[in-house]
């Protein structure tokens, strides 16, 4: 089952349990828009290359569209229809008002230039920017795209509509990102396993995690799980895994990675088996990079008792199945890596409201963001009497089909 049709899955079953009449259901379902362009560039030995984008628009019922955009070679219209749907139901469980859309562009950006990457993006934007705006539709960075991505979708956005800072999220603060953002998704990671340990009378300092993924949310989550005193026994990335039984120093490997080391090379650890790491010995596994990744393969094997969704669609269908037979805690991803959707969110208030937060308001207005939906989540669990992902979906679904009820379908 692809990850289009798990989240539609997941989706029925909560319009299910939420009683939500089949007609409705087909119309929350189906996406208001989807856009697949072609984006061709002059390559820096002045061949052409021609790569396909992609920007699903889910739904706009509770405000502007929101997710991000991601350059991946695995970037498909299904898996960007998934996303973009994802998107819908985590806005709605952070609670911010937004709809949900994601985009992607099918390329492996390792193997393109810095001025290829930036010709790409802005091909892509031309081909978009009557579609995205500050209140229609508002991207941000995903994997494989950063805060230079988002600058210079700005400009090129700004080309045809003038200066507009809310257009994107995650931009380099000096064109009017917000403090805290680059490290949001991260810490929301680290607010989100805080808020189920504690609620099952268990502490980051006293457990043991394995983190796969070690980019944005990844090197963020490692950093704040480790500074929480958190043991991070193993760690990978696309290159391969590494482990250390009494705990990796993190902020060490950081600085190995950041001097151009790879995990391999690294002192402090051994190597290990790339397929060994989701398998392997901890209390909590924070997937946190592509999706599909714990699947009935793996699922089987895993040794942790928690997992906390830092990517999205981390875990397919079967394997959510075989973990719930084990008794293993899955956090969803729609909840768990909402941090950073929340902060994008106080970025773009701040950019209308042309005023800049201190990054210290930001960490604490994204706490209590991740601590209210924990327990909105935690109250739909009781109410429906189910497991973490279905009181999430249903508290996603529920409050975007109250949003569309209420705006009516008069034309
Ligand atoms: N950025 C954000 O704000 C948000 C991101 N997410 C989700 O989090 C996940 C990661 O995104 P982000 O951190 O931004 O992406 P990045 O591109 O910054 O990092 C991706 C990480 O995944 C690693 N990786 C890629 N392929 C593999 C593989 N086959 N096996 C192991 N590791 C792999 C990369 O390795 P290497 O370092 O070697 O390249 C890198 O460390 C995605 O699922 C994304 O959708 C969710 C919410 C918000
Ligand atoms: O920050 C955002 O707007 C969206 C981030 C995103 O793409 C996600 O949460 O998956």
């Amino acid at each position: 089952m692809n990850a289009l049709a798990a989240t539609s899955r997941n989706f029925r079953q909560a319009a299910r349990l939420l009683g939500l009449d089949s007609k409705l259901q087909k119309s929350l379902l189906i996406p208001l828009r989807e856009i697949k362009v072609e984006c061709t560039i002059p390559k820096d030995d002045g061949s052409l290359a021609t790569f396909v984008g992609f920007r699903v628009q889910h739904d706009n019922s509770r405000g502007p569209m929101k997710g991000g955009i991601r350059y991946h070679p695995e970037v498909d219209p299904d898996e960007v229809n998934a996303l973009a749907q994802l998107m819908t139901w985590k806005t709605a469980v952070a609670a911010v008002p937004y709809g949900g859309a994601k985009g992607g562009i099918g390329c492996t950006p390792g193997e393109l230039s810095r001025s290829e990457l930036e010709r790409l993006t802005r091909v892509f934007t031309q081909k978009i920017h009557d579609l995205i705006g500050t209140n229609t539709d508002v991207p941000a960075p995903d994997m494989g795209t950063n805060a230079q991505t988002m600058a210079w979708i700005l400009d090129e956005y700004s080309k045809f509509h003038g200066h507009s800072p809310a257009v994107v999220t995650g931009k380099p603060i000096d064109l009017g990102g917000s403090l805290g953002r680059d490290a949001a998704t991260g810490r929301g990671v680290m607010y989100a396993t805080e808020a189920l340990l504690t609620e099952h009378a268990e502490s980051i300092s006293g457990s043991t995690f394995v983190i796969q993924g070690l980019g944005n949310v990844g090197s963020w989550a490692a950093k704040l799980i480790h500074q929480k005193g958190g043991k991070i026994v193993a760690v990978g990335d696309v290159t391969g895994a590494i482990r250390n039984k009494s705990g990796i120093d993190i902020p060490a490997l950081m600085k190995h990675r950041s001097e151009g080391g790879s995990l391999k090379d690294f002192y402090g650890a051994e190597v290990m088996e790339a397929a060994e790491l989701l398998v392997h010995e901890c209390d909590v596994l924070v997937p946190c990079a592509l999706g599909g990744v714990l699947n009935r393969e793996n699922a089987a094997e895993v040794k942790a008792r928690f997992i906390i969704e830092g990517a999205n669609h981390p875990t397919d269908t079967e394997a959510d199945e075989i973990l719930a037979k084990k008794g293993v805690i899955v956090l969803p991803d729609i909840y768990a890596n909402s941090g950073g959707v929340v902060v994008s969110y106080f970025e773009w208030v701040q950019n209308i409201q042309g005023f800049m937060w201190d990054e210290e308001k930001v960490n604490r207005e994204l706490q209590k963001y991740m601590k209210n939906a924990f327990q909105n989540i935690k109250d739909m669990c009781k109410s429906q009497n189910c497991n973490l992902r279905m009181g999430a979906f249903t508290l996603g679904v529920n409050r975007v089909a109250k949003a569309t009820l209420l705006r009516g379908w008069e034309a």
